[in-house]
Order: structure tokens, then C-alpha cells, then sequence
């Protein structure tokens, strides 16, 4: 990309048509038309076009023995870099131990890095469910424990717990997020044990850890399902609930010891114990 652009305005005094048809032929750039001026934006020389018009003004003048004139403008723009403005929006996030970044920022020292690029995929680090989930994962995840992710979105969770050291299993029913899941596996260089389109249900053990970050009436729905996912003496880290649902979800969930309850702004993080 050119550092700048050109821009050039042409604005007839009559006879429009005759001029928008004749800088279509001169040019394959887009023309943007606005209140009867012309507007042709390049990153090559638009002299040319500019030549054309007047001869072609001239010509027409002639033809119709009447004057017609053109009002015109040529600027130099700087090119504006989009694709580095967007990446520039994107902030890095600590959370605790782990810092997470787009693959285009480096990785800082002394952290665990975890690398999450924009997609489509819910689970940048930033929405404070998956900011709780971070949080305490790493509090109770230890190396060699089995885990489970349910509603796994771009994969950021158990990205997170198998840095923490543990085996871990995700799933999501929205392929898009296990595709992408299974993208930023890659990105970080880390391996999974198995992943599936589909929830809960499809499972094929017990886990040390199961989290699950889906909106409470989702988890009150699959409240059976995930209890009977946790080993005994394991652990369930529900996330995504809405203080004004926290009450629901407690009870639908007093079976297990609760351990932990975490609040960032109005989102509620649950860390619950199987007996
Ligand atoms: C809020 S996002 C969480 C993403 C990521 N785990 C995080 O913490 O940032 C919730 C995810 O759950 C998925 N989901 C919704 N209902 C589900 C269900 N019944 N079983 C499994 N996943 C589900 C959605 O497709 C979505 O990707």
C-alpha cells in the first residue's frame, strides 16, 4: 500500500450522464457520485482522467454550441492503514498468571500466554464470565487432572487449563466454535484429548474439572448432566449467570458444596464441589 492516495472531483455544469459513461471507460476504479460531482479515489496517477474530461468538455461544447464547464479538484490523502487500526484496538488482558494477546503481539515474560485471535467464536478473555472462569481455573486446576469444557467457544478455557497442566476435553454445540477452538489449539501449540460438536451428553468419562460458561437458564437445563460429569470430590465452575439468576442456579445446584462464589460487575462465576 501507497503512502497516499489521489482524489479527484469533477463536477460538470451539464451533460452529467455523458460524463459519468466517459470516466467509466477511462478508469476501472469505483466512482463515487455525490450531488453531481464525480469522485474518483486512486492509488495511480488520475491525470489522465482529468485530460479526458476537459477535452471532452471542450468537444461536447462545440458539438452543443454552448459552453459547458467543469468545477474540478485533485487532492493527495494519506492512505489510512485500516487492518492496523483495527489490530491496535485489540488489547492484550491479564488475568492473574495468564495473559492473553492476538498472535501479532509478543509474548511477555513470566506469564502464561495465551494466544486468541478475533474470530467468530465467543471467548476473547474480556467479558467478565470468561475473566471469572480464567480467574479461578487457574486456582484449581492442577497438572495431570482431567477437565472438561463445555460451551467451549473459541477454545480459551481449556486452552487455559491445559497450560495449568491438564487433560482436557471441549466441546460446543456451534461448529463454528470448535472449528475455531481447534484453530487457536494450534496457534498456541497445545493439544487436546478429544473435542465434539453436540454438549454434555455426548461425554465419554468423569472429570477432575468440568466448566461450563452458558447463560444460567442453558445450565439449569443441563444442571443433571453436568453433576453427574464431575468426579467425586471434583469440581464445577458454572459461569455466565446473571446476578439477578444466581439464586436459581444455587438451587438448582445445592446438591454440591459450593466452594467459591465470584463477582465481576453483574456476572456471577460458581465454583461447586461434588461430595
Ligand atoms: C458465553 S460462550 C463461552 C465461550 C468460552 N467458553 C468462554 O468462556 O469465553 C457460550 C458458548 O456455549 C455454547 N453453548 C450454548 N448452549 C450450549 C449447550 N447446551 N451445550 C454446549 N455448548 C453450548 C455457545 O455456542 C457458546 O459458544
Amino acid at each position: 500500500m501507497k503512502q497516499t492516495y489521489n482524489e479527484l472531483h469533477i463536477t460538470p455544469s451539464g451533460e452529467y450522464p455523458l460524463f459519468l459513461d466517459l470516466i467509466m471507460s477511462l478508469t476501472d476504479e469505483a466512482i463515487e457520485e455525490f450531488n453531481g460531482t464525480l469522485i474518483l479515489r486512486s492509488e495511480n496517477d488520475l491525470e489522465m482522467v482529468l485530460f479526458g474530461a476537459e477535452a471532452f468538455a471542450q468537444e461536447l461544447s462545440k458539438l452543443y454550441g454552448k459552453e459547458i464547464t467543469l468545477e474540478t479538484k485533485m487532492l493527495v490523502k494519506e492512505n489510512e492503514d485500516w487492518i492496523a487500526q483495527y489490530r491496535n484496538s485489540i488489547q492484550p488482558l491479564d488475568v492473574g498468571n495468564f495473559y492473553i494477546h492476538p498472535s501479532w503481539l509478543s509474548h511477555r515474560e513470566g506469564k502464561i500466554n495465551i494466544i486468541i485471535d478475533p474470530a467468530l467464536a465467543f471467548g476473547s478473555g474480556h467479558h467478565e464470565t470468561t475473566y471469572g472462569c480464567l480467574l479461578l481455573l487457574q486456582k484449581y486446576v492442577r497438572p495431570g487432572m482431567t477437565l472438561l469444557d463445555v460451551g467451549c467457544g473459541s477454545g480459551i478455557l481449556s486452552i487455559a487449563a491445559r497450560k495449568c497442566g491438564a487433560i482436557v476435553d471441549l466441546c460446543d454445540t456451534d461448529e463454528q466454535a470448535t472449528q475455531s477452538a481447534q484453530e487457536n489449539f494450534a496457534l498456541n501449540h497445545e493439544n487436546f484429548n478429544g473435542i465434539w460438536t453436540g454438549s454434555v451428553q455426548k461425554r465419554k468419562f468423569e472429570y477432575d474439572v468440568v466448566v461450563a460458561n452458558i447463560i444460567a437458564d442453558v445450565l439449569i437445563m443441563l444442571a443433571s448432566d453436568l453433576k453427574k460429569a464431575v468426579k467425586e470430590g471434583g469440581m464445577l465452575i458454572l459461569s455466565g449467570i446473571l446476578d439477578k439468576y444466581i439464586d436459581k442456579v444455587e438451587q438448582k445446584f445445592s446438591s454440591m458444596r459450593c466452594v467459591e462464589k465470584y463477582q465481576k460487575e453483574e456476572w456471577f462465576t460458581l465454583v461447586l464441589q461434588r461430595n
